[in-house]
């Protein structure tokens, strides 16, 4: 009798769990698409706040319900790639600690931001699916970086398709994570982009981010940025980034 009240509750358990899963994906989804529609450019109007405030918990990385089906595809090949340790996985967490040491060692003269008033970084100050959507994964020995990206509706330029800010953005961020994890500490001195083809919001991109030549102090990297299935080439960058001189003030 006992036995069988707890397969009950358990079954009932997992039910209402599925439940709470399906209409938050959905929700998710339906915001998402609901902010696409012509006479809702500002989506945020009914959403609550906008900021996602700072998290060390929460790793943003990871699959959330307003993932596309591409996404996760993509996301899961990546993931099988780094079983051999050719790939590895950045977690929100390591970008953080990485951006936080930054700070700490090279702008000593900055006073840093209280948690409570420090939204996390630029591109995680969105909610599910508005925003940067996207997971990256460094090669350390070919001393590459990718990032799948899936650029949201407030990230709007021209009707319907990502700002170029937008883009250019988060390629900076995938080679700041690659000049940094190949030098130490770096600040881009210039990116240079051209877009070839525009990206249409909500569709998936993979920014390939290499670096072509190490001088001193200085790292060479170029950049792509291709459609899921690869047939579109949307973006192409070359950037120098320049390894942070510390022992000067940097302010
Ligand atoms: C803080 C680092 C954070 C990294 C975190 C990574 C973890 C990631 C985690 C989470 C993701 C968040 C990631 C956010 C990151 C976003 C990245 C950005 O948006 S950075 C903001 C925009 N960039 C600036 O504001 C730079 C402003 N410029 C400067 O501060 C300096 O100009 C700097 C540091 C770039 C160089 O200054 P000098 O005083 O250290 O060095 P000098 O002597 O001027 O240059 C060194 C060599 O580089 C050449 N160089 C410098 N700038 C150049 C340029 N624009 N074009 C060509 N050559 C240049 C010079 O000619 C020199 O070459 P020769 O050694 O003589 O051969």
């Amino acid at each position: 009798m006992r036995e069988g009240l707890r397969a009950t509750l358990a079954v009932s358990a997992g039910f209402w769990c599925a439940l709470g899963e399906m209409l938050r994906s959905c929700a998710a989804r339906l915001r998402m698409l609901g902010a696409l529609r012509k006479d809702e450019h500002w989506p945020a109007r009914n959403l609550g706040p906008a900021l996602r405030w700072f998290s060390s918990e929460k790793d943003f990385c990871l699959p959330n319900p307003s993932w596309s089906e591409d996404l996760r595809h993509l996301f899961h090949q990546f993931m099988k790639k780094c079983e051999d340790g050719s790939w590895t996985y950045i977690s929100e967490k390591e970008m953080l600690d990485l951006q936080k040491k930054a700070s700490e060692l090279s702008f000593q003269n900055v006073k840093p931001m209280k948690k409570k008033q420090f939204p996390s970084t630029l591109t995680r100050n969105f909610q599910e699916g508005l925003g940067f959507e996207y997971a990256m994964f460094y090669n350390k020995d070919e001393r590459r970086i990718v990032c799948l990206f899936q650029g949201g509706p407030l990230l709007q330029g021209f009707p319907g398709l990502l700002h170029g800010g937008a883009i250019v953005t988060m390629v900076d961020y995938s080679i700041s994570i690659l000049s940094t994890k190949t030098i130490g500490f770096t600040m881009t001195a210039y990116i240079n982009i051209t877009y070839k083809r525009p990206i249409p919001i909500g569709s998936v991109v993979v920014i390939n981010g290499q670096v072509d030549k190490i001088e001193e102090r200085k790292v060479f990297l170029s950049s792509s940025v291709h459609s899921a299935d690869e047939k579109t080439l949307y973006s192409e960058a070359t950037s120098l980034f320049v390894q942070l001189n510390l022992e000067k003030s940097e302010t």
